[in-house]
């Protein structure tokens, strides 16, 4: 079994029961364990601003389905939840789910690039993620705590515990 960390989020049609159905449906995935999930927290816009706040959370999963197969499952998870794929980038967005981390693992291919490429820039992931794995140490062996410490959290609210 491998630990894992999802990002989850969401600001179109009702984000928070968004992020709440996606989690129930992380609990049930095949070969897998929901070990822990963050607090939700509410987020101002990365990128493009002319859309709604974000909400957003992070769980840790232990699991033996293999990367790809892992992606295909939250990719699922994600259009039975409605998503549609847009081709406007950072556009608003009914779910997204993340790999964030697959153990210490780096795997980098036309699908899935891990650890993912934007989270040490993103408080709406290091602050969830530091909430469930305080010592976690990155496979480049950056400490996240480091980064949690120097990264901008104003726009981060929590929204539960
Ligand atoms: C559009 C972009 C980059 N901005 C975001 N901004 C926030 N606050 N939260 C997100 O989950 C998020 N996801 C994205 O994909």
């Amino acid at each position: 079994m491998t630990e894992v960390f999802i990002a989850l989020g969401a600001n179109l049609a009702e984000p928070r029961s968004q992020l709440l159905k996606a989690i129930e449906a992380l609990q049930h995935l095949p070969e897998s364990e929901l070990l822990s999930c963050s607090p939700l927290y509410s987020s101002s816009p990365m990128g493009p601003q002319d859309q709604p706040d974000y909400i957003n959370a992070v769980v840790r999963l232990k699991t033996s389905l293999q990367p790809h197969v892992l992606l295909d499952a939250m990719q699922r998870i994600e259009l039975e939840q409605g998503r549609v794929r847009k081709d406007e980038r950072w556009g608003p967005r009914t779910l997204d789910l993340d790999l964030l981390l697959y153990g210490q693992q780096i795997i980098q291919d036309e699908r899935l690039t891990v650890p993912h490429y934007g989270m040490t820039q993103r408080a709406f992931v290091l602050v969830p993620l530091f909430d469930i794995a305080p010592a976690l140490t990155l496979p480049d062996g950056r400490q996240l705590a480091e980064l949690v410490a120097v990264c901008d959290r104003s726009t981060l609210f929590r929204l539960s515990d």
